[in-house]
């Protein structure tokens, strides 16, 4: 028998099955039979499924958000909620076995949301389809780490080290350090600031000569608030980066939508022609600490050549509209108007 048919031999009965406290046993076993053949069709089979065929899943909207975390954390869960795509979830770990893309619309911006399947200890050696999923998380601009929140903090550090292991550094700053190698061997390094002592650590330095090195934000999610105590709730969302969830239940979504919002760093500008009010329906989505220039190059790339100076009414101005050259930074919801030579 093959292993889809076995797996669907599992889900039949489990159907079958009615669920009650005496029940409640076999039901497990049953489940966990189920994770372990869905886990096998996960793994590289024969020669063309060694090296694993990737997730690639086309980039669109104005940013990319990935999901990690372990099996059955909640995932696809938080997918549903959130975007009108459907992604199979359900009470058995490997529900999910490929990448599957969802849109959030926020602030104007479309977010590209991945769900994917659930990282396992070894997945950066290559266990399930680790290596996969990591490289998919290697390309959004957000890392969402999902966690349990009725377990503990073991899966927190467990998966941050398969990411550290694949050079993923997250919420850390790239040092500020350059180097170039030297013609007759060797490196010679330099910094942008002063070096003290404490400024970069060995290991940082390392991972500048090593190059490779990516460092993403990334928001840890604690999922299934609705199984723990208040008190436990509290410490949960008082840790560093961290947002507390119910994805079942609809709890704290908002505040993750803004915390993503944040994490990833985009402000939203509106323009206006002259004589007209500004497109609220219609705004652009730059990166946090944009100029002018982005917003001309966004609209059309002949813009700055013909740019004389800008009209900038909101939180970037200091009086409403104030006249600013091609390199006036940009705040989010500023309305901007060109004036062309
Ligand atoms: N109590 C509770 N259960 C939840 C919550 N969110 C999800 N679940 C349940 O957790 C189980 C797993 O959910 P999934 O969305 O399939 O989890 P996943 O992380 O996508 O799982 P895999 O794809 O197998 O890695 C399901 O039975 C969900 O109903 C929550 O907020 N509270
Ligand atoms: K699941
Ligand atoms: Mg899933």
């Amino acid at each position: 028998m093959g292993i889809l048919e076995k797996i669907g031999e599992i889900e039949r009965e489990i159907g079958r099955t009615q669920k009650n406290k005496a029940t409640e046993y076999h039901l497990g076993l049953l489940k966990a039979k189920l994770a372990k053949y869905r886990q096998q069709l996960l793994e590289p089979t024969g020669k063309a499924g060694a090296k694993g065929e990737g997730f690639d899943v086309m980039k669109s909207g104005d940013a990319r958000v990935a999901l990690i975390g372990f099996p059955s954390v909640g995932k696809s869960t938080l997918l549903n909620t959130l975007t009108t795509t459907h992604s199979e979830s359900a009470g058995y770990e490997f529900t999910t076995l490929t990448c599957i893309p969802g849109v959030i619309e926020y602030n104007g911006a479309n977010i590209q949301l991945l769900d994917l399947p659930g990282i396992i200890e070894g997945a950066a050696q290559g266990k399930g389809r680790g290596r996969q999923v990591i490289a998919v998380a290697r390309t959004a601009d957000v890392v969402i780490m999902m966690l349990d929140a009725t377990k503990g903090e073991k899966q927190k550090e467990l998966l941050t080290m398969e990411l550290e292991s694949v050079g993923i550094r997250l919420n850390r700053r790239k040092p500020n350090i350059y180097f170039k190698p030297k013609k007759g061997g060797g490196i010679s390094f330099n910094s942008t600031l002063t070096l003290t002592k404490y400024d970069c650590t060995s290991d940082e330095f390392v991972d500048v000569i090593l190059g490779s090195r990516v460092y993403m934000p990334c928001i840890y999610v604690y999922n299934k608030i609705d199984q723990i105590s208040i008190e436990e709730v509290d410490r949960l969302a008082r840790k560093q980066h961290s947002v507390v969830v119910s994805c079942n239940m609809n709890l704290n979504l908002d505040y993750l939508l803004s915390t993503t919002w944040e994490y990833l760093a985009l402000v939203r500008v509106y323009t206006k022609k002259r004589g007209e009010r500004p497109d609220f329906d219609d705004g652009l989505i730059l990166r946090t600490g944009c100029t002018l220039e982005h917003v001309c190059h966004k609209i059309h790339r002949t813009m700055v050549s013909t740019f004389k100076y800008g009209l900038v009414w909101g939180r970037s101005a200091k009086y409403s509209p104030q006249r600013v050259g091609i390199h006036h930074k940009m705040c989010h919801d500023d309305v901007v108007q060109i004036i062309n030579k």
